[in-house]
């Protein structure tokens, strides 16, 4: 079940001027919601309001009010975070956050009393004001929890956390030096900065690499700075639709996409792979939680985040020593063994003992297998039974069930694409040319190419992007995206018997978020 994480009060007049579209699969606002003036924000729905009943939650009647005026969504990263609910304008008119004007195909996080106007050269047509829970308003005291700088250099970091991982928090900040000019009177982005603390002795890697990059789908890192507190702030774009785990996280289970949906991401994910490895920079924990994505919905912009034991191999002989990453999405070579007393030596990371062994970037090859497999069928390959012990030994394996019915409806060549990423021989594995050059990506290149230029980079909006690419025969996917009503939050793993024969496979759906080493 999906959950209400915010409101919108609707204000003066704004009443007489709306209805509820037909859209009864996928519209969770009711009339009694409009009786009673108050329209809910719920996770895992994007709410649209705009004139064109059949694309839209909520009609607006009025003749200056595009076909899709705005659209809201809310993210909830884990059951212990607050929510975070965003607006888009995508209007020909505009829209505005008291009284001031949105950049169009901006995203903006909404804060407790907003007020939301659309107005036409007479004054304002509706208005809304946005309502917090009464918890996300109150929460002052993460500074001092963290211990961490509210102002540095130009930016003012928020209380609003949009992330937490193992080494940092992610917080909302602004750029205070764009306060919104005078002649343009646009209202200024949000922008995300990660803070991590830092052993004294240790340098910024991962600020290091993540300025010198520049690609669309690598988040955009524009500052970093380390507080007297050994704190590291790295500044950077806000990704305003969550990363893929939530994303794909909508019930107990991850659930799958259809497969159009996961050749955009993965077609994005291997353009940056593709620029990174040719500067000589391995991720090397490339999983779910770290593919941000703008907003969440079907073609967006996704953005690689986290390089946080990112190696920069133009200083090295090429190879790496250091076992690092997620066992889940781990390439088998890179060393994770059973039994950890086999380690050479364990602090945070293990080091191979031989030392002609090593690995080399097609690591992220493998993980980027594992996240396809994610995304195609719902099941993560070499889940088991949720044990590190399990997942490493199955992914030495290497071997993939085919034949479970959550491939069914996949095509044969995307099955082939997953088959060259998740190979244990190095050398049979795809690199990230040869597997943009797969015949899955071949196929639909030219499609892929024209929403790559017109929706990931110039980020139009047209709905149906997708649907010229045929991929499977039929998604049954689709159905369980639009469907139902759904509630998520980061998963305790559990095991499932998924084969007819009574073979007890346990590679589930359901899981935690996965630590790195
Ligand atoms: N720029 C961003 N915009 C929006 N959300 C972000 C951004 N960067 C990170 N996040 C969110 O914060 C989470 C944690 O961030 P990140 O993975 O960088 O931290 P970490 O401590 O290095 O995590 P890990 O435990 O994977 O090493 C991500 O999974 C993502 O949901």
């Amino acid at each position: 079940m999906s959950t209400v994480q915010g409101k919108l009060k609707l204000l003066d007049q704004t009443r007489n001027f709306l209805a509820l579209s037909k859209l009864k699969s996928c519209n969770y606002v009711t009339e009694d919601d409009l009786q009673n003036s108050y329209i809910p924000i719920k996770t895992h729905n994007m709410l649209k309001f705009g004139r064109n009943g059949n694309e839209v939650n909520v009609i607006i009647n009025h003749p200056a009010i595009s076909g899709v005026h705005f659209a809201m969504w809310c993210i909830l990263f884990d059951e212990d975070s607050f929510p975070m609910c965003y607006i888009k304008d995508i209007s020909l008119n505009g829209s505005k956050i008291n009284g001031i004007q949105l950049q169009k195909d901006t995203s903006y996080l909404l804060r407790h009393n907003d007020i939301i106007t659309i107005d036409d050269m007479t004054g304002s047509i509706c208005a809304f004001q946005f309502i917090e829970p009464i918890e996300v308003k109150t929460d002052d005291t993460i500074f001092q929890k963290l211990n961490i700088n509210q102002q540095v250099n130009k930016w003012c970091i928020s209380n609003r956390i949009v992330g937490n991982g193992t080494f940092g928090h992610v917080l909302i900040c602004k750029d205070e030096t764009k306060k919104p000019n005078q002649t343009r009177k646009l209202k200024s982005k949000d922008y995300a900065v990660k803070i991590i603390k830092m052993k004294a002795d240790r340098i910024n890697k991962e600020g290091r690499i993540l300025l010198l990059l520049n690609h669309p789908n690598i988040i955009k890192v524009y500052y970093t700075s380390m507080d007297l507190n050994n704190n590291l702030y790295i500044f950077q774009d806000l990704a305003t639709g969550g990363d893929l785990f939530s994303y794909l996280a909508k019930t107990d289970c991850l659930t799958a996409i259809p497969e159009t949906e996961a050749l955009l991401i993965v077609y994005q994910i291997l353009l940056a792979l593709k620029y990174l490895h040719s500067r000589g920079i391995v991720h090397r924990d490339l999983k779910l939680d770290n593919i941000l994505l703008e907003s969440p919905e079907p073609c967006t912009r996704i953005t690689i985040a986290d390089f946080g034991i990112a190696k920069n191999l133009t200083s090295t002989n090429g190879r790496m020593h250091t076992v690092v990453g997620t066992p889940e999405y781990c390439a088998p070579e890179v060393g994770f063994k059973a039994n950890r007393e086999m380690y050479h030596h364990f602090s945070r990371a293990a080091t191979l003992k031989d030392p002609d062994k090593g690995y080399n970037n097609k690591c992220d090859l493998w993980s980027l297998g594992v996240i396809t497999h994610i995304m195609l069928t719902g099941v993560s390959p070499f889940y088991r039974d949720g044990t590190e012990k399990s997942i490493i030994e199955s992914a030495m394996r290497g071997n993939i069930n085919y034949n479970i019915r959550h491939w069914e409806k996949i095509s044969s060549s995307a099955k082939d694409f997953v088959d060259h990423l998740l190979k244990v021989d190095v050398r049979k594995r795809f690199d990230s040319k040869k597997s943009l050059d797969h015949l899955w990506l071949k196929k639909h290149r030219t499609q892929l190419d024209e929403i790559y230029i017109k929706r990931i980079l110039q980020g139009n909006s047209p709905n149906d992007s997708l649907s010229g690419m045929k991929t499977a025969k039929n998604s049954a996917d689709h159905e369980n995206r639009v469907s139902s009503e759904h509630n998520w939050k980061r998963k305790k793993p559990k095991t499932m018997v998924i084969s007819s024969k009574k073979v007890k496979l346990n590679t589930l759906t359901s899981y935690a978020k996965k630590q790195p080493i």
